[in-house]
């Protein structure tokens, strides 16, 4: 596992009686955001969840998805006992969702959220409300102490995307995994948002976290993420550089993402092409 956060191999998820991802392999290198983009339906949030232990009830999943805990430790998600995959989510994996404000319990303060997350993996009571602060702070909120005592009703949705973003980010964990967490935002919020996650995986004390963008805007993971990963037909049809993929798509269903997308912006310098992308199917 040198340098990955997360090696996904073999992936299937049958929901439903239908196969919906089938045979996914992906890395997530330590250092780098990965955006993990498909169109409509092809099986990103089902990926995303079925790592999280999330999947829906009665979805059938195989295949090996190792996290590295660091000092040569790892853990399959997909072969955890729940309540191991409870005690890793939070700690070891944050995760946000778009439906933020769904995501919040109406009948407690943004604080109480908290307070309970970071007491449920060990921070001592003493210190939750300074923590909590500060990963208010962190998510770029700007009244910290105010919001603390507000309930997820008083938030606008910017707001409680980014409270769910202090909730996965509280504990500092090794992998984030953001599904279209900024789809309903405006574009300056979402920026913001989007500037946190990134900076979690490339900040100087990042080295060993990692992202998972999964996002159906290529614009967002060309911008924000170091890598792509394709998604079609269950499985990672091209993966590699953000830029290169983008530029120069090697698998035709990536291509035909790249032209409905449209303008992406100014235009990849090729020179900065770090390897060239690699098309595995
Ligand atoms: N709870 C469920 N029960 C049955 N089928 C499901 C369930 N959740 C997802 N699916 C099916 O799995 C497939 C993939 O859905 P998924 O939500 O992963 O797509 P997606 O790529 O995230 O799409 P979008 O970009 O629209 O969110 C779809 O065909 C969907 O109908």
């Amino acid at each position: 596992m040198s340098g990955a956060v997360l090696a996904v191999s073999g992936l299937r998820v049958r929901v439903g009686g239908r196969t919906v991802v089938d045979g996914l392999d992906l890395v997530l290198p330590a250092g780098r955001a990965t955006a993990l983009v498909g169109r409509s339906g092809s099986g990103k949030s089902l990926t995303a969840r079925s790592l999280l232990g999330l999947a829906p009830r009665g979805a059938e999943r195989s295949g090996e998805a190792l996290l590295d805990l660091g000092g040569g430790r790892t853990v399959d998600l997909l072969a955890a006992p729940p309540d191991r995959l409870r005690a890793l989510r939070g700690r070891e994996i944050g995760y946000v969702f778009q439906e933020a404000q769904a995501s919040l319990n109406p009948t407690i303060t943004v604080g109480a959220h908290l307070a309970e997350t970071l007491g449920a993996h060990g921070v001592p009571r003493g210190r939750r409300r300074e923590r909590g602060l500060a990963a208010l702070r962190g998510a770029g909120l700007d009244d910290p102490a105010a919001l603390y005592r507000a309930y997820p009703f008083e938030l606008s949705g910017g707001q409680a995307q980014r409270v769910a973003l202090a909730l996965a980010r509280a504990l500092r964990p090794r992998l984030l995994i953001a599904d279209e967490v900024t789809s309903a935002l405006d574009p300056v919020t979402q920026a913001g948002v989007l500037d946190v996650l990134r900076a979690d995986a490339a900040g100087p004390d990042g080295s060993g976290r990692a992202l998972l963008l999964v996002t159906h805007d290529l614009a967002v993971a060309g911008r924000w993420a170091d890598r792509i990963a394709v998604l079609d037909g269950g499985r990672i049809v091209e993966e590699g550089p953000a830029r290169a993929v983008l530029a120069a798509p090697r698998h035709p269903f990536t291509a035909a993402l790249v032209r409905a997308a449209g303008p992406l912006g100014p235009p990849p310098d090729p020179g900065e092409f770090a390897e060239a992308p690699g098309a595995v199917r």
